[in-house]
């Protein structure tokens, strides 16, 4: 899953006629995260680290694609999932889909920049409670709480509300403007984020819940 997002999104940065795009799961999931059975070989701060890393620099560029990104979560979206979510532009929800950021239970925070978005989307306290106590949010509450901007649509059909009728140029430029906005406290984020990561990666929180996982299989 990383490398064919970060693929697809080198090829939709080339795709200077394209207006919107919609990323969906499959069944009754829109993104599970990390892959579990890879996570427990990256045992060191540095090798998590990397990871997070990649899939933030990935993010990053998905986020500054020329067209707007609409995530259509129908299933669950899963610790990294999640985050996956917070780097669309828009974000539509099925009422009985969930997006849960569950990094705590493998004794992380988000860093594939999930901590940094999600505070800016929906405010330091609601973003506090669903870190800290990794608790999924629903339809019609995430609709509430402004981590989706519609439950129960079809995704087309509300896209063509938002950005039918517009120029792809104009919707690059509104972009960029929103953008640059928040370009340099992110980077700042962004960068701690990872700093941040590397002190939970492999200390005894982490160390305890892969153990936990590799003792079930
Ligand atoms: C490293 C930081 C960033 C992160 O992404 S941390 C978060 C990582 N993701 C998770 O912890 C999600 C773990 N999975 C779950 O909670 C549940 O499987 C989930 C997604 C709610 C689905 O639940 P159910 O619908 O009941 O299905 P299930 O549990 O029987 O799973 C179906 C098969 O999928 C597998 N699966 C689910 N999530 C996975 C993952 N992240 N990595 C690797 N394998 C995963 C699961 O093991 C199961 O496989 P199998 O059919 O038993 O062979």
């Amino acid at each position: 899953m990383m490398l064919d997002l970060r693929r697809i999104t080198i090829e939709l940065s080339k795709w200077n006629e394209g207006k919107a795009i919609v990323l969906r799961g499959k069944g009754n999931m829109f993104c599970a995260g990390s892959d579990l059975a890879a996570v427990q070989f990256l045992v060191s701060p540095k090798e998590g680290g990397n990871v997070c890393m990649y899939m933030q620099n990935t993010l990053y560029a998905f986020q500054c694609l020329p067209m707007v990104s609409l995530a259509y979560i129908e299933g669950k979206a899963m610790g990294g999932g999640a985050e996956l979510v917070t780097a669309c532009d828009l974000r539509l929800m099925h009422e009985s889909a969930e997006i849960r950021f569950v990094q705590r239970r493998l004794g992380l925070i988000p860093g594939w920049g999930g901590t940094t978005r999600l505070k800016r989307l929906i405010g330091r306290q609601r973003a506090m409670r669903l870190l800290m106590s990794g608790l999924g949010v629903r339809g019609e509450e995430a609709l509430r709480m402004g981590l989706v901007d519609g439950v129960g649509c079809e995704p087309h059909v509300w896209l063509d509300t938002v950005v039918g009728g517009l120029d792809s140029y104009v919707i690059k430029t509104i972009k960029s403007a929103v953008n640059q906005t928040d370009f340099k406290t992110d980077q700042q984020s962004l960068q701690r984020e990872i700093e941040l990561i590397y002190k939970v990666w492999g200390g005894p929180a982490n160390r305890q819940a892969i153990d936990a996982i590799k003792r079930k299989e």
